[in-house]
């Protein structure tokens, strides 16, 4: 049995996204912006897409969504376009963000700093989230943007957008949100969050790799990442991959309507809690961040005694997906940067498995995937030189 747990990673594309895609490679297969009917005939699809982006993310009519590659060129495009138009142009010098985002956030703003921005990374509390207050705090007369994420990618945790959007609003301050783990799990509604940027890719809620979208309100346009022909009103230069963009629209469409969400937060929550609960019934093992306020596919699970690499490989073996933390940093041996935010030790950093579900998971799946889980606890743990049980630690501390 092959089960796949690491859907905050990437996922499989929706078989009727696929349906949908099909006729834009041989048969509708113009240049969006020529005039002959070749290019024409992939309009009426693309407007279908965009309507279903803008009613995904309930997105006013005069606002902007922009078809990009992905969440980390829309991250990008906010940052370095904030940096371009409101630093090097203006008279600010400060963004804000928090110490828990992905790479697409956290090393732009690396590099905004080499460049003499200033950056405050607020720090997250023991449940892995921040409060509004926070943001409050700090925002100062020079404060360009505020970017924080809605969902984190490795916990699940939910940030209180709304609260924040609210904050910004009153002190004048861009509100930037990186979405991109929040739509098809939880509403995500743009005008009711105040939100003024907000990224996404199709890949992570069963749309095609190598798509995504950037949402900008009305009148707070920025200067481009990419320079070239006039696609997309001059925003977003470079031919359309219409294909991709049909299916986000239609997997936004199927992600974000009323029965997905309930599906997600009824049947999947069940399954992940399941799957979630099992685990816990070994000794020495701890939810990262605690159950609440998370996405619902999600859980993070430090299992003292096991190298999170050692476990995917046992998982492995048996064909079943999961991640240590997020993909894009599965390559280095290195603590997980969110489990070090939260203060663990340095060995347990080194333990989180994250296991991320969706909506073509069954219950069939997780009651193998516990199995195997089980094993494989029980093998590493015999073979480590430093765990043994003894009941005083049973209840871990991070
Ligand atoms: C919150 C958040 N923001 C941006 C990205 C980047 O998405 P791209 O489509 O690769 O550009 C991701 C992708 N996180 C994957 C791959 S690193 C994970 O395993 O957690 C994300 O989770």
């Amino acid at each position: 049995m092959e089960v796949y747990l690491d859907n905050n990673a990437t996922t499989k594309v929706d078989p009727e996204v696929f349906k949908a895609m099909e006729p834009f490679f041989c048969h509708i297969y113009g240049n969006p912006n020529s005039l002959h009917k070749f290019g024409a005939g992939t309009h009426p699809k693309m407007v279908e897409a965009l309507n279903y982006l803008y009613e995904g993310i309930n997105a006013a009519d005069e606002d902007d969504i922009i078809i990009t590659a992905n969440a980390t060129e829309s991250n990008n495009t906010v940052l370095k376009g904030i940096w371009i138009d409101k630093i090097l142009n203006g008279n600010k010098n400060h963004i804000i963000t928090s110490e828990v985002e992905h790479p697409a956030i956290t090393a732009t703003c690396r590099f905004l700093e080499s460049q003499g921005v200033s950056v405050t990374y607020l720090s997250v509390n023991e449940e892995g989230t921040l409060d509004a207050q926070q943001v409050k705090d700090y925002i100062r007369e020079d404060t360009a943007l505020v970017s924080i994420m809605w969902a984190n990618n490795e916990t699940g945790k939910l940030f209180p957008i709304k609260e924040i959007g609210e904050i910004c609003k009153e002190a004048g301050v861009p509100f930037h949100t990186d979405a991109t783990q929040a739509i098809g799990k939880v509403p995500v509604d743009v005008q009711a969050t105040n939100v003024t940027y907000l990224s996404l890719s199709a890949h992570k809620f069963h749309g095609p790799k190598g798509v995504g979208a950037l949402y900008v309100k009305k009148g707070f346009e920025l200067t481009p990442l990419l320079h070239g022909g006039e696609q997309m009103g001059g925003h977003r230069a470079g031919t359309v991959d219409v294909a991709s963009m049909v299916g986000m629209g239609v997997a936004m469409k199927l992600a974000t309507s009323k029965m997905a969400l309930a599906y997600e937060d009824n049947h999947v929550r069940k399954l992940r809690d399941k799957l979630e609960n099992a685990i816990l019934e070994i000794p020495d093992t701890i939810v990262i961040g605690g159950k609440e306020n998370r996405t619902p596919n999600t859980t993070l699970i430090s299992i003292r005694g096991v190298e999170g690499e050692s476990m995917l490989w046992d998982l492995n073996q048996k064909t079943i997906g999961a991640s240590t933390g997020s993909a894009c940093a599965s390559e280095d041996l290195e603590a997980n940067p969110v489990m070090n935010a939260f203060g663990s030790d340095s060995e347990l950093a080194h333990t989180g498995v994250r296991f991320s579900l969706s909506r073509f998971n069954t219950e069939e799946e997780i009651d193998y995937a516990i199995e195997i889980i089980k094993n494989a606890v029980t093998r590493l743990r015999n073979i480590s030189s430093s765990y043994a049980y003894t009941p005083k630690n049973h209840v871990s501390q991070l």
